[in-house]
């Protein structure tokens, strides 16, 4: 079976990666294909068509994206939405030309609009108007699940989709300013405990609340996914074979965020908030029922996840930390 993984160095893709890598270890015959961004610009149609009729992939999984935290969003709205929409539709469009019957593709929490009822469910999808902040990226987003609804339609494929909610772990993205909110405040309270700095900032107000799951947990709800049989799939996303969310069940506010990362990084000086920030959506909890009934919940608890993630970022050379 011939995996190819899009983005296999980013946060997911590489946990996706590490486990089809452990399980071609156990002695299952996969063939795991990956290409850098350097070599394969999935933005590039040519580029992907030649990929995708040279290497003919059994399965593939989109994991690859123009990712980044409300700074970022906020900051490269064009490069956000071209980007994802490109990316998009050349591993999709290209992996249907080439036979693929089978792909897997990472959406985000963010498809639904700003003032849905909490929890989210996935039939909340385009019922209201989406959050300004990253509305660019959610709408590129969006188009990925209509994507593989339509192919699925009208070609009989078998395209998945999954919405995650906000990630952290190892090989994230820890920017100063484009990083996700988990990895910056993971970085600002390192530096400040390790400075003895008497003050640390956080953006917005701290009110606004998000939901969190560890990457790992987050790789194994995609292969989840992914195995399901088609019939236990379809049932679940009927009628359009849509999509699934992917999160912990459990939401925090970003200032009881701040004070666990804090404590967990050992910083004890004062934590302000800088309300010319923006706080971005009030609430994004997901409703993931559905994924539940279908047999899979989160295991990796925040607190357990941040102290093993901040492990593993002071075992990181500082050279090596992402910082996109
Ligand atoms: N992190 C989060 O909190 C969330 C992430 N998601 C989604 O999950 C998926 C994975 O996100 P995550 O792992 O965090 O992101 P990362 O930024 O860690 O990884 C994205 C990967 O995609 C690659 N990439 C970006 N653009 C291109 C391109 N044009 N051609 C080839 N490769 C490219 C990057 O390579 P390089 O770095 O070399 O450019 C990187 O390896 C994405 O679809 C994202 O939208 C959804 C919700 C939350
Ligand atoms: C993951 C998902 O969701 C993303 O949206 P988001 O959840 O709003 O992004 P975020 O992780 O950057 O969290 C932002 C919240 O956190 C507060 N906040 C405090 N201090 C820092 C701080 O230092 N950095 C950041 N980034 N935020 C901070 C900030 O004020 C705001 O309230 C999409 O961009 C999109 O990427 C997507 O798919």
């Amino acid at each position: 079976m011939r995996y190819y993984i899009a983005g296999h160095r980013g946060m997911v893709g590489g946990a996706i990666l590490r486990r089809l890598a452990a399980r071609q270890e156990a002695g299952e015959p996969l063939t795991l294909l990956t290409r850098t961004h350097a070599d394969l610009d999935l933005t590039d149609q040519v580029a992907v068509r030649d990929f995708m009729q040279t290497e003919r992939p059994d399965v593939v999984i989109l994991a690859a994206a123009k990712v980044g935290g409300i700074h970022a969003n906020n900051s490269y709205p064009a490069e956000f939405i071209y980007e994802n929409l490109m990316i998009e539709c050349n591993v999709i469009h290209q992996a249907y030309a080439a036979g693929v019957t089978r792909l897997l593709q990472l959406g985000s929490s963010c498809i639904y609009p700003r003032a849905v009822p909490q929890p989210m469910r996935e039939d909340a999808l385009l019922t209201g108007v989406l959050e300004p902040t990253n509305e660019p990226y959610a709408v590129a987003k969006i188009a990925g699940i209509k994507l593989c609804e339509s192919y699925n339609r009208q070609y009989g494929v078998d395209y998945r989709s999954v919405m995650p909610t906000n990630l952290y772990g190892p090989g994230d993205n820890f920017h100063p300013d484009n990083s996700h909110v988990l990895p910056a405040l993971m970085r600002r309270f390192h530096v400040a405990a390790r400075d003895g700095l008497d003050e640390v900032v956080i953006w917005g107000t701290g009110t606004p609340r998000r939901e969190f799951l560890h990457v790992d947990d987050m790789a194994e709800a995609s292969l989840f996914v992914l195995n399901l049989d088609a019939r236990t799939y379809g049932r679940e996303t009927q009628p359009m074979l849509s999509h699934i969310n992917v999160g912990s069940g459990e939401d925090i506010s970003i200032l009881d965020l701040a004070r666990l990362v804090a404590r967990i990084t050992g910083y004890t000086g004062r934590i302000a908030t800088d309300p010319d920030k923006p706080d971005g959506t009030p609430r994004k909890l997901m409703d993931v029922s559905r994924l539940a009934r279908l047999g899979w919940r989160a295991s990796i608890g925040l607190e357990q996840g941040i102290a093993e993630t901040y492990q593993w970022f002071l075992d990181q050379p500082a050279h090596m930390l992402r910082q996109g």
